[in-house]
């Protein structure tokens, strides 16, 4: 059985648009009220250039997944725009050039092997088998599970499940890769893979996440957001190292930044 969040994805008919030279993310006045929750977002401004590592910070309830829900589509805003590569994104509609690695990697997984849930995004899209399976091979051998395509992904234990979610995202070949809380759960090892795998990777990337020494090796630049506004953004080195700013908003300096001041 396909969860909401997936029946609601692979509802969403085809959108195909020409790459540009142009911001991979433009967000302008983004404004969110969920029915029982109101000014969730509030006139939310940001731009990301192609190939950035963006960090998205910002203590529990802040409003990082309900901006990534609209940036991709999935929900759609009171008020402003969200451009992707020069074309405004219509909720409802999908993008191939973005992809959304959700918190819990069992929101994404659904089939009876991990080959057929990679395999789940190509075939949507149309593709023939030869395309379908040289995206599958090519997205199980970046994440490097490659030799897991015939478990059962529920046999899977949580960073292997993590992989195959980001291998799931990688078949459809996005150009923007959003990340949302992707260390959760993961031992040392994991969370170290899972690292040097982003800072390999080769899309423009934005990345959720409380762990923020992760987003100190992963990005360059960070978003610092609270209560649906955007209260810092810049050099990531600069903001998670600003004690003060930090601790006003839930967060703490990492500790790999304490020397400084
Ligand atoms: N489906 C929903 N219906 C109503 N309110 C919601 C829904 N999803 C989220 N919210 C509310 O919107 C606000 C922002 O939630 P969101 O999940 O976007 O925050 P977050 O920054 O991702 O938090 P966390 O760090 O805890 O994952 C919260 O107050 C939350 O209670």
């Amino acid at each position: 059985m396909l969860n909401q969040a997936q029946q609601a994805i692979s509802r969403l008919p085809y959108q195909s648009v020409e790459q540009s030279e142009m911001d991979a993310l433009k967000v302008t006045r983004l404004a969110y009220a969920y029915p029982d929750c109101p000014a969730v977002l509030q006139g939310i401004d940001l731009s990301i250039a192609t190939g950035e590592r963006v960090g998205l910070i910002g203590p529990n309830g802040a409003g990082k997944t309900t901006l990534f829900l609209s940036i991709c589509g999935v929900l759609a805003p009171q008020s402003g725009q969200v451009q992707l590569f020069g074309q405004p994104v219509q909720p409802g509609r999908f993008r191939p050039e973005i992809g959304l690695v959700f918190q819990n990697p069992s929101d994404q997984l659904f089939s009876l092997s991990v080959e057929e849930d990679v395999a789940f995004g190509p075939t949507n899209m149309g593709f023939s088998c030869e395309a379908i399976e040289e995206r599958v091979c090519e997205a199980l051998q970046l994440t490097g599970v490659f030799d897991l395509r015939h478990r059962p992904p529920h046999h899977l234990s949580g960073g292997e499940r993590r992989m195959v979610a980001i291998a799931s995202v990688l078949a459809m070949r996005p150009q923007l890769v959003i990340y949302d809380e992707p260390s959760a759960n993961l031992d040392m090892r994991s969370r170290r893979r899972l690292i040097r795998f982003l800072q390999a990777a080769s899309q423009t990337i934005l990345v959720s996440s409380h762990d923020l020494e992760l987003v100190l090796e992963v990005c360059d630049r960070v978003i610092l957001l609270d209560q649906g506004r955007i209260i810092a953004d810049g050099a990531a080195s600069e903001i998670m190292a600003n004690a003060p700013l930090m601790e006003a908003h839930g967060l703490e300096r990492p500790h790999s930044l304490s020397h400084r001041c």
